[in-house]
């Protein structure tokens, strides 16, 4: 019986988008499955209409930091991006080179303006320590209380799974049983700019 789990189709109109910013934060542990998560959600909110430079893409060491990162990006309305769409779609560099999210990009897009939602993306893989349960807990409590707080849509693109081929599978890059799985990144950028158009100002 297949599953009857996941997402409505997303709208496949998103009239407004164009005038849209978007911010991505992500955490940079787990990065094999964090780049595609990222990849996927870019293509998504430009697919949807948004303009790449309108994306503002950052990044936080873990998912712990993803709550104040988040805040942070939302509170910086002049926001000198550590990188935008346009380096991750020109492949200019990589985001998630250790290098690439930690120095000023050689050709920063200024991008300013408040950002109308966010997508929080972190990936928790369970070992063996409760290390696993707090943090994401404190996450995903966090995160919704940043979008509650700003009233800017927070969505959660925070993988929390049990072993390493489940997040793979989850980022569309699956290795086991000739099963890529699905990219949740493109689910989530979609996601982003409905609710970033629901609740526009
Ligand atoms: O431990 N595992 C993980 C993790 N730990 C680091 C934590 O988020 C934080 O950055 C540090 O504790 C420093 O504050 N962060 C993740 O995103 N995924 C994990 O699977």
């Amino acid at each position: 019986m297949t599953s009857i789990k996941g997402p409505a189709p997303a709208p496949t109109s998103f009239p407004g988008s164009e005038k849209l910013r978007i911010g991505i934060v992500h955490a940079r542990w787990n990065s094999e499955v964090i780049e595609p998560l990222v990849k996927g959600a870019v293509e998504s909110i430009v697919k949807a209409g948004v303009k790449p430079e309108n994306i503002i893409i950052d990044s936080v060491p873990g998912s712990w930091e993803l709550p104040i990162g988040t805040s942070r990006m939302i509170a910086g309305s002049q926001i000198q991006a550590s990188s935008n769409a346009n380096d991750l779609m020109g492949g200019a560099t990589s985001l998630l080179d250790g290098e690439a999210s930690t120095t000023t990009p050689t050709t920063p897009k200024k991008s300013s303006g408040p950002l109308d939602a966010v997508i929080s993306i972190g990936v928790l893989i369970k070992g063996q320590t409760m290390h696993f349960e707090y943090i994401a807990e404190s996450c995903c409590q966090g995160l919704m209380r940043v979008g509650l707080d700003t009233s800017v849509p927070v969505i959660l693109g925070v993988l929390t799974v049990l072993t390493e081929e489940q997040a793979l599978k989850r980022a569309g890059v699956g290795r086991q049983d000739g099963d890529k799985g699905h990219n949740h990144g493109e689910d989530w950028g979609f996601a982003a700019v409905e609710m970033a158009l629901k609740t526009g100002k």
